[in-house]
């Protein structure tokens, strides 16, 4: 579905360096970047401010034209056949809206039926879809300027949907939706995802949003790409630990269990980490055959945290299947 190989895409900028001379800098915002997502895959892409990440999603939307190397989405040129691509990919912009301002969601709606030459019978059978989906019914008559930020969200979900695309590219979806909004959206993203096959690219700064969806990331740092593998592999990657959080019935020495090793107490409540491969189900039995234990809770690594140390450090390359640029180790 996407194909990006060796694609450069180069700015310059031009500062001001004296009275009359002017200085250009070449920033490099995409950086010989190569991967390929399949039909059917939902893809986090995610990366620090300024990694690089809008400017690989205009370039598969054909904004931008790539600097060097190729980019294909459908098997389409983005930057040369924009109007056939459009045609086959949905797109939104999480921070401004494709939605006519003054008209009512049901008028925005239908003029994007004109703009991509949806049949109207087509069009009535995808909207009461999308309607039910998305649980529009009770704004589709208001004017989007009157729309909450959650109701405009699924508003442009819609609009980036009535044509039925094969691929969804989503800029930060859920950024500034609250927690109910949020649970809405990501829940719908995954029945398209399930139900209907949409290929999905998502980036987002939300990493909620990745735990929840994204079966695979792509991470990019200052152009590169960082990381390209699965959640799961980019803890074990990282060597990250979980915690055991274990509430005994009284206070007690730090326990020692094989598989974990008792990082903080306080109180009757002790944490032990677990490396990453340890089998948890192991060291509960393990503690629970020596201590009275009240409550047990597991807690998987910060996603957040993992990927500041993997900006930071670099990781090990390679790592079953989860594939890591190896330059940024030099
Ligand atoms: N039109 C432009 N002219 C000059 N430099 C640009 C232009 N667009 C982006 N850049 C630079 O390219 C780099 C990557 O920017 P980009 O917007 O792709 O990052 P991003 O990962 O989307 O960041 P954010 O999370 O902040 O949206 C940045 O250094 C940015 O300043």
């Amino acid at each position: 579905m996407i194909e990006v190989d060796e694609v450069v895409k180069s700015f310059t900028l031009r500062r001001r360096a004296g009275l009359l001379r002017r200085s250009r800098t070449r920033v490099d915002a995409v950086d010989r970047i190569s991967f390929t997502v399949a039909a059917g895959e939902f893809v986090g892409y995610l990366g620090p401010n300024g990694a690089g990440k809008s400017t690989t999603i205009k370039m598969l939307t054909g904004i931008l034209t790539p600097s060097s190397g190729r980019v294909r989405v459908a098997g389409l040129d983005p930057s040369r056949q924009r109007t056939a691509l459009a045609r086959r990919v949905g797109v939104v912009f999480g921070q401004r809206t494709t939605l006519w301002w003054d008209l009512p969601l049901r008028d925005s709606l239908t003029l994007v039926r004109h703009l991509y030459r949806v049949e109207r019978s087509v069009h009535r059978t995808r909207l009461a879809e999308l309607t039910e989906l998305l649980d529009l019914g009770s704004f589709l008559d208001t004017p989007v300027r009157q729309l909450s930020l959650g109701q405009r969200m699924r508003g442009d979900l819609a609009a980036a949907l009535v044509h039925d695309p094969e691929l969804l590219v989503l800029d930060e979806p859920t950024i500034g939706l609250d927690v109910i909004s949020k649970a809405t959206v990501r829940a719908f993203l995954t029945r398209l995802n399930e139900e209907q096959g949409t290929t999905i690219l998502l980036t987002t700064h939300d990493l909620g949003d990745v735990e929840r969806l994204c079966r695979r990331v792509m991470v990019i740092d200052h152009g590169r790409l960082a990381y390209d593998g699965s959640l799961p592999e980019l803890r074990g990657a990282l060597d990250a630990d979980r915690i055991l959080v274990v509430d005994l019935a009284r206070p007690a020495p730090p326990i020692e269990v094989e598989g974990a090793r008792t990082v903080r107490t306080d109180g009757p409540r002790q944490w032990l980490a677990i490396p990453s491969g340890g089998n948890a189900a192991a060291v509960v039995v393990a503690v629970a055959a020596r201590h009275e234990v009240e409550d047990v809770s597991l807690r998987e690594p910060d996603i957040e945290d993992l990927i500041t140390r993997l900006y930071r450090t670099g990781v090990p390359v390679e790592h079953s299947g989860g594939r890591v640029a190896s330059d940024r180790q030099q």
